[in-house]
Parts: structure tokens; C-alpha cells; sequence
């Protein structure tokens, strides 16, 4: 059984007299433990698609249904924006502990749970510091912990490294890839850049141009652990990042249009 089915969606945005088709006739089948890439050109509905699997948004047709175990009393989905996704009012330690205490567990399994995704990406020694503190990739590792200590059945990650410079991003986008392969979560996570989906993914979706639908939905078999100097050197890579851009831009160019 797939881990996500989405059968028929759209989504349309209605103001005044006038409206927005932002996404339209999406069928999608994601299984458990997918890493899953959605590209496409601005304003093609990447951000509505996940607002609407995290119960943000409604669809205007269509539905979603995730399958998660019955027994499971963990939060079905957590989310990890691009900037200010921490609590400005919270140190490093409340904030990653912030989803478990919402759910009132055990303190012990708080604070092991928290130590544990605060020792992975290396917030150790600065647990104690306020956001105002934190570099912006400190504050993206911050949000990267809670989501994942919150222990979620899907993670959606909107543009999380965007704000990033490269070297750091480079950096948060192999410690995702490593804290991923330990947990095997499934995950859904918008970006615009190709490099990045292709380090990531087990799969591409490549959106067209408003109103949003699948355009191809690309397998990558390309072995794990990845690196970004694989991506960068490896023909085989290359020849895919090349096959995308050429499905891509005629989408940009459209939007251009719109
Ligand atoms: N709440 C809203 N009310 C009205 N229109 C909206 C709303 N949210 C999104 N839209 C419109 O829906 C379309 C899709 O927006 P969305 O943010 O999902 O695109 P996106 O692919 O994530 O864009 P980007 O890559 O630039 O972040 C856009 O035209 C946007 O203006």
C-alpha cells in the first residue's frame, strides 16, 4: 500500500471575481520511505501541494489520503519551512523538544529523543542559545532536529536550504542525506535547484507551469550514500541533471507567459 495517495487534486484560488488555478489533475502514488523531489517553475503550486498535504490548505477537488499504522500515536506529518520555522522565544533544546512536550511524552523519552537529533547535527555545545544567537544554517539544523525528533510518518521540507549560502548548504544537505538513511522516513521536499534534487532523491517530480500537474515523474537508481562531488563529476548524473533542464525550461519559459 502506498505511503501517500493523491487521486484527482486541484486547487483553485478564488478572489473577488477572479481566480487562481494553482494545481490541477494530480494523481500521485508515494511509497513508504520514498525520498521525493518536487521541481518546477515559481508559481507552478510546489508550496500549495504541500500546504495541502499538511492540512494547511484544502483541495478544491480531489483527495489525499495517508496511510499511517493504526497503533501509531506519532504526528502524521511535521514540516520544515525555509526561514523563521523556530520560536524566536525558545532555546535551541525547547525548540527541538517542542513537538514532543505539545504531545506530553515521558520526559525521559524527551530528552533522549531531543539530545539525540541535537547531537546529529551538531547543535551539542550550543543548546542552550536563543535563534537571535544561531547563524541562519544553525537555525535550518534547529528546525531539520525538531522535525525529525518529533518522529513523524512524512516530512515535508519547503525550500529548507534555500536561504543557505553553498558551502552550508552543501554541508545541511548531506547531514539530512545521513539523518535520512537512519530513518528511512518518507519525505517530500520542494526546490528549484536540480543539483539538489539529484543529491537527494529517489524520485523527481517535475511540474509544469501554472496550474501545476505532473509533468514526469523521474526514478533515480543512482547509488547511496551521494555526494555532492558525485554530483558535480559523474557523466551519468550530468546526463540526467540535462534531460531535466531540457523538460524545465520550456516550463519557465511559460511562465514567462502567464
Ligand atoms: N493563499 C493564496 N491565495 C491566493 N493565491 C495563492 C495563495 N497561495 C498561493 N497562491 C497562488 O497560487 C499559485 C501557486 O503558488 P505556490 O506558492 O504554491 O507556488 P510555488 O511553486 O511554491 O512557487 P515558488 O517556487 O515561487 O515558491 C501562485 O500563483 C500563487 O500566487
Amino acid at each position: 500500500m502506498a505511503k501517500i495517495e493523491i487521486k484527482q487534486l486541484s486547487k483553485r484560488f478564488n478572489k473577488g471575481n477572479k481566480y487562481i488555478d494553482a494545481l490541477s489533475g494530480i494523481d500521485l502514488k508515494i511509497e513508504d520511505g520514498e525520498f521525493v523531489c518536487l521541481l518546477g517553475p515559481s508559481g507552478c503550486g510546489k508550496t500549495t501541494l504541500l500546504r495541502i498535504l499538511a492540512s494547511l490548505e484544502t483541495p478544491t477537488t480531489g483527495n489525499i489520503t495517508i496511510h499511517s499504522a493504526a497503533a501509531k500515536k506519532n504526528p502524521t506529518q511535521s514540516m520544515v519551512f525555509q526561514e523563521n520555522g523556530v520560536i524566536p522565544w525558545l532555546t535551541v533544546e525547547e525548540n527541538v523538544a517542542f513537538g514532543l512536550k505539545m504531545r506530553h511524552l515521558p520526559e525521559e523519552i524527551t530528552r533522549k529523543q531531543t539530545d539525540y537529533y541535537i547531537e546529529k547535527v551538531g547543535l551539542s555545545n550550543f543548546r542552550k542559545l536563543y535563534p537571535k544567537e544561531l547563524s541562519g544554517g544553525m537555525k535550518q539544523r534547529v528546525s531539520i532536529a525538531r522535525a525529525f525528533a518529533n518522529d513523524p510518518d512524512i516530512l515535508l521540507m519547503d525550500e529548507p536550504f534555500a536561504a543557505l549560502d553553498e558551502q552550508n548548504k552543501f554541508i545541511l544537505q548531506e547531514e539530512l542525506l545521513s539523518i535520512w538513511q537512519e530513518t528511512r522516513k518518507t519525505v517530500i521536499f520542494i526546490t528549484h535547484s536540480i543539483d539538489e534534487a539529484l543529491l537527494l532523491s529517489d524520485r523527481i517530480l517535475l511540474m509544469s507551469a501554472q496550474p501545476g500537474r505532473i509533468m514526469k515523474d523521474i526514478k533515480l537508481d543512482l547509488p547511496r550514500p551521494r555526494s555532492i562531488e558525485q554530483v558535480r563529476s559523474q557523466s551519468e548524473i550530468t546526463q540526467r541533471f540535462l534531460e531535466i533542464w531540457e523538460h524545465l525550461q520550456e516550463e519557465v519559459k511559460q511562465t514567462r507567459l502567464i
